[in-house]
This record gives C-alpha cells, sequence and structure tokens, in this order.
C-alpha cells in the first residue's frame, strides 16, 4: 500500500522582505528557506535543530499551512497543509498565548474537548500530558511549564496525526523541560507523528528518533540520532601545520576536513582519526599535535557554520 508521506517539502524555496528598520532598500529579499528537501514518515519523532535565523518557524509555518512557499511545494499526508488542517489532521504548541487564566485546567481542557466531541478523553488526556495532579488549579496560578503541558494536551485533543512544536520548553528550567517531553514521549508512543524545533542539542538527542539540523534555510545534517551522534563523536586531530603540509595530508586523507583554524592551530577530522595522526606526524613539519573528542555542540558548530 501507498502512505502518503507525513510531511513532504520539496524544492520549497521562502523568501522576505529584507525590513531591517531603514526605508525600502531597493526590493533586497532574505531568503528563509532555501529550496528544502525534506519527507517525514507517519510516526517519526523529528527534531529541527538549528540556530536563531535558521528557518526552523518559517519552515513550521508553511507546514501548518500559515504560509506558502514562494516555489517549490509542502503536502501534508498527501494534501495542501491548509487542507489537512481543516480534516484536523495537524495540531500545534504555539509557544504563547491562547489560554484563559481564570478557568481552572480541567475546566479548560473539558471546554475544548465538549468542542471536539471528545469529552470520553479528558481524564486519559490529562493524565499523559502530567496535569491530572493540576486539574482545579487555576491556569494563571500555574508554572510556564506547566501551562505549555496544558496547551500540549489541548493540542492533543481532537486526535491529530501529526502535532508540530515550535521550542515548546523555550524558557523553562531543566525539571520542566524533562516532564514535558516525559509527557510528550507517552503521546508519541501512539504512533503520531511529532516534529518540533529546538535550540537544545540534548533536547533533540533525548526525544527525537531523527534530528534535522537546519543553517541559513538549508539541511546541513539529517540522520538518527546515532548518526548524528556519530558524526559527533569523531576525533578532531588539531596541530601547528603549514599549507604545504595540508596540502600532503588533503592528498593522502580523502575524507580530510578543516574544521576549524585557531590560535595558530588547524582542527582537521577524518573518518580514521588515527591515520590522520599518523600522517601528520610521519608526513609533514607539523607540530604539537593533539587528538579530541568532539563534542555534540563542537559537531552542530562546524556542521553548520560550514553551510
Ligand atoms: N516576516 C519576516 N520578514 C522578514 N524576514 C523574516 C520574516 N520571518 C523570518 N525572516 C527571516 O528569515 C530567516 C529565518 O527566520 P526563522 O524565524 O524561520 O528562523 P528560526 O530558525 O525559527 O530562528 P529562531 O530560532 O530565532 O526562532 C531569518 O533571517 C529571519 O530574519
Amino acid at each position: 500500500m501507498n502512505i502518503a508521506p507525513a510531511i513532504r517539502a520539496h524544492n520549497v524555496l521562502k523568501t522576505f522582505r529584507d525590513t531591517d528598520g531603514s526605508r525600502d532598500t531597493g526590493g533586497n529579499r532574505v531568503t528563509a528557506v532555501d529550496h528544502l528537501d525534506l519527507t517525514i514518515a507517519p510516526g517519526e519523532v523529528v527534531a529541527f535543530l538549528g540556530p536563531n535565523g535558521a528557518g526552523k518557524t518559517t519552515t513550521i509555518d508553511m507546514m501548518l499551512g500559515l504560509s506558502r512557499p514562494d516555489s517549490g511545494e509542502m503536502t501534508v499526508f498527501g494534501m495542501p497543509p491548509r487542507q489537512a488542517a481543516r480534516a484536523g489532521r495537524i495540531a500545534s504548541v504555539l509557544q504563547s498565548g491562547g489560554l484563559l487564566p481564570d478557568y481552572t485546567v480541567a475546566e479548560t481542557v473539558r471546554i475544548i474537548a465538549s468542542l471536539h466531541g471528545r469529552t470520553a478523553e479528558v481524564d486519559a488526556v490529562m493524565d499523559r500530558a502530567d496535569i491530572a495532579h493540576l486539574a482545579n488549579r487555576r491556569v494563571s496560578r500555574c508554572s510556564g511549564g506547566e501551562q505549555q503541558r496544558l496547551k500540549f494536551a489541548l493540542a492533543t485533543l481532537p486526535d491529530p496525526d501529526l502535532i508540530i512544536l515550535d521550542e515548546p520548553t523555550a524558557g523553562m528550567d531543566v525539571e520542566s523541560r524533562r516532564a514535558f517531553w516525559a509527557a510528550m514521549r507517552a503521546d508519541a508512543r501512539n504512533g503520531r507523528t511529532v516534529v518540533f524545533a529546538t535550540h537544545y542539542l540534548d533536547e533533540a538527542d533525548d526525544f527525537a528518533d531523527r534530528i534535522v539540523m537546519l543553517a541559513h534555510g538549508r539541511i546541513v545534517a539529517d540522520g538518527s540520532t546515532a548518526q548524528i551522534r556519530n558524526v559527533a563523536s569523531r576525533r578532531v586531530v588539531s596541530a601547528i601545520v603549514d599549507e604545504d603540509g595540508l596540502g600532503t595530508l588533503g592528498r593522502t586523507i580523502s575524507d580530510l576536513e578543516v574544521v576549524d583554524r585557531r590560535g595558530g592551530r588547524v582542527y582537521l577530522s577524518s573518518a580514521d582519526s588515527d591515520a590522520l595522526a599518523r600522517t601528520l606526524l610521519t608526513a609533514t613539519c607539523a607540530r604539537e599535535i593533539e587528538v579530541a573528542t568532539r563534542n555534540l555542540e563542537d559537531a552542530f558548530v562546524a556542521l553548520t557554520s560550514a553551510a
């Protein structure tokens, strides 16, 4: 059977007029999403990871049908996003607004449940979002993390096939973040597709099956969390070495990557870091050779700054 992908972006381009506060700059445009190709299968939990301005929100807005690509095509379950949203297949958890402060948590869930004809689900949904113990608390008295869990509960009420979350834990402390993602995980086990944007590497690593790293509107890495960790755990060999030495190295090590140049040192990476270090030592006049493990943060910086 041919099942439509949950999300398919084909050559999606989105630009904006450059409005930097000055008078019209002559029609310069910012490319927010640069010919994006991406397929997400039903049931995947995918993190969009990227620095400020990478294009995460712009991509998410197009997935939700809030804006349209300039060119290319975005589909959700094989249809235009707006149609999928109208059919109740997409829900989103937005960062701010949307809750009535004077209602209790339980009243809020019941009101939205009745709108969707899902009153029988109220208890189960509150349990999954870990807000059952807050049932009688006014929304205005809930912490930011508790309010986000409530919003998440509301988003799951219509039983959508896809949930999209744009930085749902921004501003939360570590404990609240953990509680939020535990609730999300409990829900995703039921086969829902979840796409979330985050700045936090740990969050992506802990809760996603797959990480899509974005920078400058382009995908710079896309893989299972294990694959991304594998790239991240490569060793970096650094040394003081001249351009001749680098040339020799480039001819010997086919996948040589110059990760960084800092403080007179060159930072290098290759799948076989032993061969890299050996060549540096024996075939060049490199000095002060050091080998270090690259952590996820370094890998992220290296991948995104190379884009
Ligand atoms: N309405 C707009 N008008 C002009 N430029 C925009 C608009 N929306 C986004 N941009 C620009 O498009 C680029 C991508 O922005 P986007 O908000 O999608 O990034 P992001 O990855 O979500 O960033 P953040 O992590 O800071 O939320 C940025 O350069 C941004 O300034």
